[in-house]
């Protein structure tokens, strides 16, 4: 088994990029969400790395939760079919929740749980999301918070994986092409 980093091929963004970043986002979020207490939901598993440094760049009150849908399994397509594997434990009725993303690929997973919990009749519900690769949009999905653009290819890294691994790799990188094959 090699080191995860022997199998990058180009770090695409930079730790130190994706931390300006997460500061800019959480200020938005901090002003926009003054006097509320906003609901932070997690997509698991990629979104807990972004979600828990974004939470701690926020000067507001919050609260935590986690949904864990899959649709990629172990390859580098989309299956198109969504799944949800754990629910919310809270009530969004009448809350402000913000969905925590890393990426928007097709856009299904994301407009998936959207339809999902607009039907909870929440206060109001904004995505923010890390990373968004339009060129492989299937479905539009209105991102209110995004961090950066990505080319055409499978990122890894900051929480986000392929077939398991590379989610501790702390910037946002594109592997070897052998590292793709298993
Ligand atoms: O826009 P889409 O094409 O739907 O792709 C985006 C989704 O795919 C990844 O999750 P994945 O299903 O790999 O689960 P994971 O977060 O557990 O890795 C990623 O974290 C997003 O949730
Ligand atoms: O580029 C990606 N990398 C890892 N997981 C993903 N899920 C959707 N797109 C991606
Ligand atoms: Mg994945």
């Amino acid at each position: 088994m090699s080191e995860p980093k022997l199998d990058v091929r180009e770090v695409l963004l930079s730790a130190e990029e994706i931390r300006e970043k997460v500061d800019e986002l959480a200020g938005r979020i901090t002003r926009d969400y003054r006097g509320e207490k906003p609901l932070l939901v997690g997509i698991l598993r990629s979104a807990f790395v972004f979600l828990a440094d974004l939470m701690r760049r926020m000067d507001l009150q919050c609260e935590v939760d986690f949904m864990e849908v899959s649709s990629y399994g172990t390859g580098t397509a989309s299956s198109g079919v969504v799944r949800i594997l754990k629910d919310l434990q809270e009530d969004i009725t009448g809350r402000h929740v913000i969905l925590v993303e890393d990426i928007v690929d097709s856009g299904l997973t994301l407009s998936y749980i959207l339809r999902t919990l607009r039907q909870r009749d929440p206060a109001s519900l904004e995505v923010c999301a890390l990373l968004t690769k339009p060129s492989r949009r299937e479905i539009e999905v209105p991102v209110r918070y995004l961090g950066f653009e990505v080319p055409d290819e499978f990122v890894v890294g900051y929480g986000i994986d392929y077939a398991g691994s590379y989610r501790n790799l702390p910037e946002i990188c594109v592997l070897k092409p052998e590292a793709y094959g298993g």
